[in-house]
């Protein structure tokens, strides 16, 4: 069964996942990589040619070919927003949640270019976004870490403790 990573933007989930799969020997798939190469585009020109609508029924669809991979898999952030990518992904044990305040994870995402829907909201969109997306995040997960005051050592330190426990 894959190790799936997940939480809002900037929490960490690609950074982090990468250093977990060197350290347990695993591959890792970032699902945002998996569809720019699968779809030769970048995730900000699918939004802005295609649409988030269909950015999202392509996420469910590398989602579908994900399941049973043997690798670390860092979703991205939007992947709780389709009612059938959480109904999967609730069924899967090793499911973390990164959590992080969103003072600090404002402070990462304030200015960055590459994330649309970082462009496309203000501060107080975001954090209605981070606020109705939070429950999510934990209803499809079986383990939280919050990594708010943690290096990015530490939370993967506590990653591999929860995965040999
Ligand atoms: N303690 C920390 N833990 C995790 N990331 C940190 C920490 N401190 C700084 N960072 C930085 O925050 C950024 C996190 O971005 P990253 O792309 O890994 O997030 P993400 O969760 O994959 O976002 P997205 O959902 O948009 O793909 C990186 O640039 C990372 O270096
Ligand atoms: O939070 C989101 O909805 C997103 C997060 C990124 O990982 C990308 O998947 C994309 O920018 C959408
Ligand atoms: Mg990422």
């Amino acid at each position: 069964m894959p190790i799936f990573l997940t939480g809002f933007m900037g929490v960490g989930k690609t950074t982090v996942g990468k250093r977990l799969g060197e350290l347990q020997q695993l591959p890792v798939i970032d699902m945002d990589h998996y569809i720019e190469e699968k779809e030769g585009m970048k995730i900000k020109d699918i939004f802005s040619e295609k649409g988030e609508w269909h950015f999202r029924s392509i996420e469910t669809a590398a989602l579908k070919d994900l399941m049973k991979v043997e690798a670390v898999i860092t979703t991205g952030g939007g992947i709780i927003e389709r009612l059938e990518n959480r109904e999967m992904l609730a069924a899967v044990q090793t499911v973390f949640h990164l959590f992080c305040s969103f003072e600090v994870l404002w402070e990462r995402l304030e200015g960055d270019s590459e994330r649309p829907l970082v462009q496309k909201n203000s501060m107080d969109g975001l954090l209605e976004l981070y606020n109705r997306r939070l429950p999510l995040y934990r209803n499809v997960s079986k383990i939280e870490i919050d990594t708010t005051y943690k290096t990015i050592d530490e939370t993967i330190s506590e990653l591999k403790r929860n995965l040999t426990s």
